[in-house]
């Protein structure tokens, strides 16, 4: 059976479309904030969404979503609450989820049982920015016996080695990070983006998604031209420092809708 991730992906090459990637901070400021965004995100125009696992020391992150994480620390947000606030809003949400974060909170979880929980819950793909294919002995079997898929992210500074365990090892999609630093809005877009992109490209047979550093629908098209989507995560998780309540849900959606016409036209 093909993955929800496949399957979007597959209706996205149809059209001729390209995948618009949206991360948030789960539980920023608060669990239920995150359920009633997830099937309004997807409506607007998200075709993934990300779902950040908050954690006490983001390093791979830049200030904006580092204080997301801590927003959603302070009300009380775990693990197993963002797997029951997944699995209670999973079917209004026709978008695939992919949880994204660091090793840490899953290991201590246990490899096995956050594969099952998380399959169990209706999560589709799982990203750990600090887990590389050779650490992830132990997730990739109990990942692959659960059906979650297991995204890898790929660097400018990737070589060729590591290319070929990302391809031999990952699912779902690659997450290509444009530009070495952290997290957060950027100017431009390096002029190299275009053939790294097409270099991963012919040495991958996953989609491949661009993320980092992206915030405008310009950007937005002009990455996406380059590859099979594109991820924007800063500047929708910024809008949570400006808006609460009903307005926050509909800056998010407003952004989203802007950033998916970017792509579609
Ligand atoms: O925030 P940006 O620059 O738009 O980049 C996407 C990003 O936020 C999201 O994919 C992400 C959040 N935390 C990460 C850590 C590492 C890699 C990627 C991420």
């Amino acid at each position: 059976m093909k993955s929800r991730i496949q399957t979007r992906f597959n209706q996205l090459h149809k059209q001729g479309g390209k995948a618009l990637v949206t991360f948030i901070t789960a539980g920023d400021p608060d669990l239920a904030t995150t359920a009633a965004l997830l099937p309004r995100m997807a409506e607007a125009g998200a075709d993934i969404i990300e779902l950040g696992i908050p954690f006490s020391d983001p390093m791979a992150d830049g200030p904006t979503i580092q204080r997301a994480s801590e927003r959603a620390l302070a009300s009380g947000v775990t693990l197993e609450a963002v797997l029951a606030m997944v699995s209670s809003i999973r079917d209004q949400v026709s978008a695939p989820i992919v949880l994204m974060g660091y090793s840490n909170p899953i290991y201590s979880y246990g490899w096995q049982r956050f594969a099952q929980d998380a399959v169990k819950a209706g999560v589709d793909g799982l990203l750990l920015v600090d887990l590389p294919p050779e650490e992830a002995g132990e997730l990739l079997p109990a990942s692959k016996a659960a059906g979650l898929e297991v995204i890898f992210l790929l660097t400018p500074t990737s070589d060729e080695t590591r290319i070929k365990q990302v391809s031999r090892h990952g699912s779902g999609f690659l997450y290509y990070v444009t530009v070495t630093g952290v997290t957060g809005a950027r100017q431009s877009v390096s002029n190299s983006l275009a053939d790294e992109l097409e270099n991963v490209r012919n040495s991958i047979k996953l989609p491949v998604v661009a993320g980092f550093g992206i915030s405008t629908p310009e950007q937005a098209a002009q990455v996406a031209a380059a590859a099979d989507g594109v991820v924007v995560g800063s500047a929708i998780v910024k809008l949570f420092e400006q808006y609460q309540g009903e307005q926050l849900q509909s800056e998010v959606t407003g952004m989203i809708r802007s950033l998916k016409d970017a792509l579609s036209s």
